[in-house]
């Protein structure tokens, strides 16, 4: 029993050390992505990313959303929303460019006017479930689709893809960021059955290959993170404070690297797919997030506390 015991303990200490390796290499990966800041550059050059959601209920998600993207670095950040959520997240920022086009009858036009400007869409956060707003959403999806832009799809965009797998199936510059809702569903969705709880890393690899290799992280405890052909796993240290939009700060600041991946290639990523790394870096960024304001915070900790804390959890990540 005894040498039982001192097995199991040497087992998981060694899988431990592993697992912390794996994430040390993972994590020069990602630093491997990030541009240099440099006095030459222009404005928006760094990233001009688009959120589309905020709605009459939610218009806190599409704000974590972008200003995540802001404070992780993109030089402009946009939130395209519904008309009567477009004040109140103006009130938030003076940062946020918002245009309340969402429930406009011509959204899509709307939305697709600026495409050529933007790097990468966030679709999903405080989108709500209105079916005329989704079908906006699927029109915005496409024409993104159609000029090759990244997509990022979180929260209620994750609600759409599960009506309609057909949307994002094969398109390998999508990432989805499903929390344990919403990849159940999806999973129910293309599968026609319950996921398998005692084989998370096979069910996201599954659901990846499934969709065609689009890059699924499923967050959690641990999050699990596949395109399809790798899995990988971010431990990076949390908290047990689970206050509502970390999510959201988890899918703004991924729009930002997701851009920055694919202007940096598969070279500076090992072989590794350039998405995969860049959606190691969001969810290792939102835990330490996580974990330095609950050092300060505690019980009291919010989403707004864990965006304070963007800048130096960024530094000591990935510029150390
Ligand atoms: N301040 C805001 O405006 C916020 C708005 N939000 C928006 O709210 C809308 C709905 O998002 P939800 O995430 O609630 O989606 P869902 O409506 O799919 O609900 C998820 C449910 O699953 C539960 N859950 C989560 N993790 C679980 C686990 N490990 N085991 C069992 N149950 C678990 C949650 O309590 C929640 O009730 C989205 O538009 C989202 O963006 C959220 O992002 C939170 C912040
Ligand atoms: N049990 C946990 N321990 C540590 N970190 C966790 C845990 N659960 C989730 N997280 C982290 O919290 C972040 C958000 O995950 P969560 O599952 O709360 O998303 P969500 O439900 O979409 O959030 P939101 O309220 O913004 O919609 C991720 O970075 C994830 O790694
Ligand atoms: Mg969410």
């Amino acid at each position: 029993m005894g040498n039982n015991d001192t097995f199991l303990e040497r087992a998981f200490s060694l899988y431990k050390a592993h697992s912390i390796k794996d994430m040390e290499n993972t994590l020069q990966l990602v630093r491997n992505i990030i541009p240099p800041l440099s006095s030459t550059k222009h404005k928006g050059q760094d990233g001009r990313i688009g959120v589309v959601g905020g709605c009459q209920e939610y218009t806190g998600a599409p704000y974590f959303a972008a200003i995540s993207a802001l404070k992780v670095g993109a030089d402009l950040s946009h939130v395209f929303c519904a008309s009567a959520a477009a004040p109140v997240i103006k009130a938030y920022s003076p940062e946020l460019i918002v245009h309340p086009v969402l429930d406009s009858p011509g959204a899509v036009h709307e939305v697709e006017k600026w495409l050529p400007r933007l790097h990468a869409l966030v679709v999903g956060p405080g989108l709500g479930r209105d079916d005329a707003l989704l079908d906006s959403v699927k029109g915005i999806l496409e024409a993104s689709k159609a000029r090759d832009i990244p997509v990022v799809i979180d929260a209620d965009g994750l609600w759409l893809v599960a009506q309609q797998p057909a949307l994002i199936q094969g398109y390998r510059k999508a990432v989805l960021t499903p929390n344990h809702m919403e990849f159940s569903r999806l999973y129910d969705a293309v599968f026609r059955g319950p996921v398998d709880s005692d084989d998370r890393h096979g069910s996201v690899l599954r659901l990846s290959q499934a969709l065609g290799n689009v890059t699924v992280v499923q967050k959690g405890e641990h999050d699990i993170l596949s395109d399809g052909q790798q899995v990988l796993v971010c431990s990076q240290e949390g908290s047990s404070r689970r206050c509502g939009g970390q999510g959201d700060l988890l899918s703004g600041s991924l729009g930002v690297l997701v851009h920055w991946a694919l202007l940096t290639g598969p070279e500076k990523t090992n072989g590794s797919s350039p998405l995969l790394v860049a959606a190691f870096g969001a969810c290792s960024l939102t835990r330490q997030c996580n974990h330095q304001a609950f050092q300060k915070h505690g019980r009291s900790t919010t989403t707004s506390d864990m965006i304070a804390e963007v800048g130096t959890a960024f530094s000591k990540l990935f510029e150390t």
